[in-house]
């Protein structure tokens, strides 16, 4: 079932893994909508339950139809470890998704887990894609002069949290920066960097990708309730937000 406000569409679907198969088509035909406008496919990843919920991506037939080559991967936001320990989300991105398919390896841009602080690791990821800018590699949004990502894929925790922007911390507030930190992040690990608000909303393509009885109060008072103020509630698109949730998430709208 959809249901559309403005540039936002809501689909409900009835089980988790009824979700999952319309995540791997839904991004199987943004990767070749891209890749025919604009010969590559810049994607964003969040870590947390979604990695899993990509799974039917790397399985027939998308494996074989996507043309990995022509994508990039970033993240969403990171938690400052190094990149083999159980809480990276790189690690969980590469163990559940990125080992499983072809996407060349200079496509790859997980932070630098060299950087001993949170502070260094956000200056260092927003200087890369400063870079990245320059080479014409990323392209900056026309309307906020932040870069401009193909797709987003956006988890959310039961407090409204989504990349690493809490209720009651200020990083959800910055306006400036394309990437900030966390030192005392309320979800552990708790040095973390983060993608700004002003960036995400930048995005053309934003799925946020929510499953889960526990989930149930947060999309309630994020889709349902503007005064609730959650940061799930600030993600907008330049293009089209689509919400993917299933009946457990969906059963307090
Ligand atoms: O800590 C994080 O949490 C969010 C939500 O995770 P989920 O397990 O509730 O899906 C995730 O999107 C973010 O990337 C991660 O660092």
């Amino acid at each position: 079932m959809a249901c559309e406000k403005g540039n936002k569409i809501i689909l409900k679907f009835d089980t988790e893994d009824d979700v999952a198969k319309a995540l791997a088509k839904y991004i199987a035909l943004h990767s070749g909508r891209f890749i025919t406008e604009k010969g590559s496919f810049n994607v964003v990843l969040s870590g947390g339950t979604l990695i899993d919920t990509m799974r039917y991506l790397t399985q027939t037939p998308y494996k074989e139809l996507v043309d990995w080559s022509k994508w990039s991967i970033f993240w969403l936001d990171e938690r400052v470890v190094p990149l083999d320990h159980k809480d990276s989300n790189y690690k969980l991105a590469w163990d559940g998704f990125l080992s499983k398919v072809s996407i060349p390896e200079g496509h790859i841009y997980p932070i630098n887990d060299k950087k001993s602080s949170p502070e260094s690791a956000a200056e260092d990821y927003e200087t890369r894609h400063r870079i990245l800018v320059d080479k014409n590699i990323l392209p900056l949004s026309d309307i906020s002069g932040f870069p401009k990502f193909d797709l987003m894929l956006v988890g959310m925790g039961p407090d409204g949290h989504v990349a690493s922007l809490f209720p009651n911390r200020p990083q959800r507030f910055e306006k400036e920066r394309w990437v900030t930190y966390i030192k005392d992040s309320p979800k552990p690990p708790p040095p973390r960097i983060t993608y700004t608000f002003p960036l995400i909303n930048s995005s053309t393509e934003i799925a946020m990708v929510v499953t889960g009885a526990e989930l149930a109060n947060a999309v309630k008072d994020v889709l349902n309730n503007p005064k609730s103020n959650l940061p799930g509630a600030e993600v907008s698109a330049e293009g089209l937000l689509t919400w993917f949730l299933d009946k457990d998430a969906a059963s307090k709208l």
